[in-house]
């Protein structure tokens, strides 16, 4: 299996260490290799650069930058160029998103999300004596204000109840070191609430390690006989 790797930054190095096989390293300006699978873990705009051709090389294509795909041209562009491979969305930093892309299929009636930063993962404009709601409305709005801190938001739309029914809060909460995002649903199969504290990548304090593993788990489901 031949995979490319676009970005190397906070995922994009934990990735590189543990791929087997070693991945062809895309950096900004390259052209894209041809491979099995190509994994972008660089941002929206290296997505929307590289995530069409990729698609149509027939690269199944791993995506990070989720939140991109609240740029509904986007997002129909890429799944219109899905015609020999597979856009794989990984769960990413947050938990339960299997529960709830299983709990869509009975019926969901709600699903509410609120991810709690340190206020410099946010801006480093916020204050830092008090917590403070920087956003509060549906996760399309979210995904396209907040680039590099609602890709969450954007998954569990995706997996729920789609990006204008899905409610968001961000808030910038001074008292913490990780990155806290609780997810509540309810609908046929009853309710849950998850709750999980990510512990930051070193190289980046916006995107939890569980991210880089998340993204790990996907490819090497593609790779195996037993998905799980
Ligand atoms: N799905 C999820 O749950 C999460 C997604 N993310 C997203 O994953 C992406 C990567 O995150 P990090 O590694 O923390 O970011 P980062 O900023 O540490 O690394 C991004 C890397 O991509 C490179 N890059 C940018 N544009 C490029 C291009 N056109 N071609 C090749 N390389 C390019 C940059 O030079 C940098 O090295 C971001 O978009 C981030 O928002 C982050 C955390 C959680
Ligand atoms: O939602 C995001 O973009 C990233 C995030 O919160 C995290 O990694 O904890």
């Amino acid at each position: 299996m031949k995979i490319a790797l676009i970005g190397v930054g906070a995922i994009g190095s934990w990735l590189q260490e543990r791929l087997d096989p070693k991945p062809v390293v895309v950096r900004r300006g390259d052209a894209l290799p041809m491979a099995d699978v190509v994994v972008e873990v660089a941002g929206h705009a290296a997505l929307a650069q590289y995530g069409v051709a990729a698609l149509r090389q027939g690269s199944d294509l791993v995506i990070a930058s989720i939140g991109a795909l609240a740029d509904e041209a986007l997002w129909v562009s890429l799944q219109q160029a899905a015609t020999r491979a597979k856009i794989l969305l990984p769960a990413g930093a947050v938990a339960g998103i299997d529960a709830l892309a299983a709990a869509r299929l009975g019926g969901l009636d709600s699903v509410r999300y609120s991810s709690r930063k340190p206020p410099a993962s946010l801006s480093n404009t916020l204050p830092l004596d008090r917590e403070s709601v920087v956003f509060e409305g549906n996760a399309r709005d979210a995904a396209l204000q907040f680039l590099k801190n609602a890709n969450v938001a954007a998954t569990i739309a995706l997996a729920g109840i789609g990006f204008e029914k899905t409610e968001v809060r961000i808030i910038a909460d001074p008292t913490l070191t990780q990155n806290v995002h609780v997810l509540e649903a309810s609908g046929a199969f009853g309710t849950f609430t998850m709750n999980i504290a990510g512990r930051p990548l070193p190289g980046n304090p916006r995107s939890s390690s569980l991210t880089a593993m998340s993204l790990l788990r996907c490819i090497q489901n593609r790779q195996s006989s037993i998905v799980l």
